[in-house]
């Protein structure tokens, strides 16, 4: 039985729907990242499975059992809050031990559970510190740790990386995922990051408008965008658009070239994905699955360069460059483009 099963979920206020007719089924022991563009429904997905919203239709199952009617102090789970507020006048050790305290657990026990959780975190010659001594990836574990001490079946983080410089960002989020790995828990993660979720997350689910669009392992998302709002996001692939040319493909006036992916283009689809690091280039080619295009510009990227390359149709393409392939060709440069039919991916929306 999966640990929580979301079906049919619509939230609206006034006339905007946040979320709309959503399924979700979440594994036990499963880490879900939950990514898309503000406002598209992330944080109300968060707070209804809290409890904190109710739903205007669809359920929320958690092992078999209705969370609608449930208080969200009832509920068998736990939330970490994008901005972790720590009571300011109490010492780590009061923070975490706060809840265990409030349902009624007795002292010597929470004493035991509080040692255990600011082990988990790395916090545990931290007990007497008070908040404002503390750095803010040391408060953002003391807030993990007040979610843990608790030891729910599932956790649910808004943003919990957010407050974090770039490095203690990287080195936080394999903490957290090792945690998840240990404690056994399920956790549900929002995040603006899609680096973060590719690397943290066992399956991607990709919201917009209050939709859910893809569902899926990072690698599967990231190579196979369903629809181009999914493939602008993850990674910013190329999106190419066409008319369908009677043989499968696509003739792309933007490229003057025509786009024949190894498999059959949907009905109706109009567009295929196309990363930059699958286009190479390759002197003299010509074709289907080739283009000729003029760089505009170049962008080093660490290990590799990016390069706007404009296209005899006027579409601009990103194309990866890769470092172990020399210098980057300057501006100006005349490049013959090709890629594999297998790199095309047709998008469906
Ligand atoms: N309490 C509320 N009252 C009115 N509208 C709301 C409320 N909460 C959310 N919304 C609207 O619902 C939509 C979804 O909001 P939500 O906060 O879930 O998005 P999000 O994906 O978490 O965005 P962000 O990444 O910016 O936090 C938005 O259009 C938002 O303006």
């Amino acid at each position: 039985m999966s640990l929580l099963e979301i079906a049919g979920l619509s939230k609206h206020f006034g006339g905007t729907a946040a979320l709309e007719a959503l399924d979700l089924r979440v594994e036990p022991g499963e880490f879900l990242a939950l990514l898309g563009g503000s406002g598209s429904g992330k944080s109300t997905l968060l707070r209804l499975v809290a409890g904190f919203e109710q739903p205007d239709a669809g359920s929320i199952r958690m092992e078999g059992r209705d969370l609608v009617p449930v208080p969200p102090h009832a509920r068998p789970l736990n939330m970490m809050f994008q901005s972790y507020a720590l009571f300011p006048h109490l010492s780590v050790q009061g923070n975490v031990a706060y809840g265990l305290k409030r349902d009624g657990v007795p002292r010597a026990e929470r004493d035991v559970r509080v040692a255990e959780a600011l082990e988990m975190v790395g916090l545990s010659g931290f007990a007497s510190r008070m908040p404002h001594r503390l750095s803010g990836g040391q408060r953002q574990r003391v807030a993990l740790a007040r979610a843990l001490v608790k030891r729910p079946r599932l956790l649910l983080l808004d943003e919990p990386l957010g407050a974090l410089d770039a490095n203690l960002r990287e080195r936080t989020g394999f903490e957290l995922r090792a945690l998840q790995r240990r404690t056994g828990a399920s956790f549900i993660m929002v995040t603006h990051d899609q680096n973060e979720a590719l690397a943290l997350a066992d399956r991607v689910a990709v919201l917009e408008a209050g939709r859910l669009v893809q569902l899926g392992p990072p690698r599967a998302v990231y190579e196979r965008p369903a629809t181009r709002f999914v493939a602008n996001f993850l990674g910013a692939a190329n999106v190419l658009e066409g008319q369908p040319d009677g043989a499968g493909g696509l003739d792309c006036p933007g490229l003057r070239a025509s786009l024949r992916p190894a498999e059959p283009m949907p009905p109706g689809a109009t567009g295929c994905a196309l990363r930059p690091e699958r286009i190479l280039a390759q002197p003299g080619a010509n074709g289907p699955n080739t283009a000729r295009g003029v760089v505009e510009d170049v962008a080093f990227r660490g290990d590799d360069s990016l390069l706007l390359v404009r296209a005899a149709g006027g579409a601009l393409l990103r194309v990866s460059h890769a470092e172990e392939d020399g210098p980057p060709p300057p501006p100006g440069t005349t490049l013959d483009l090709r890629w594999e039919a297998a790199a095309l991916v047709p998008l469906v929306g």
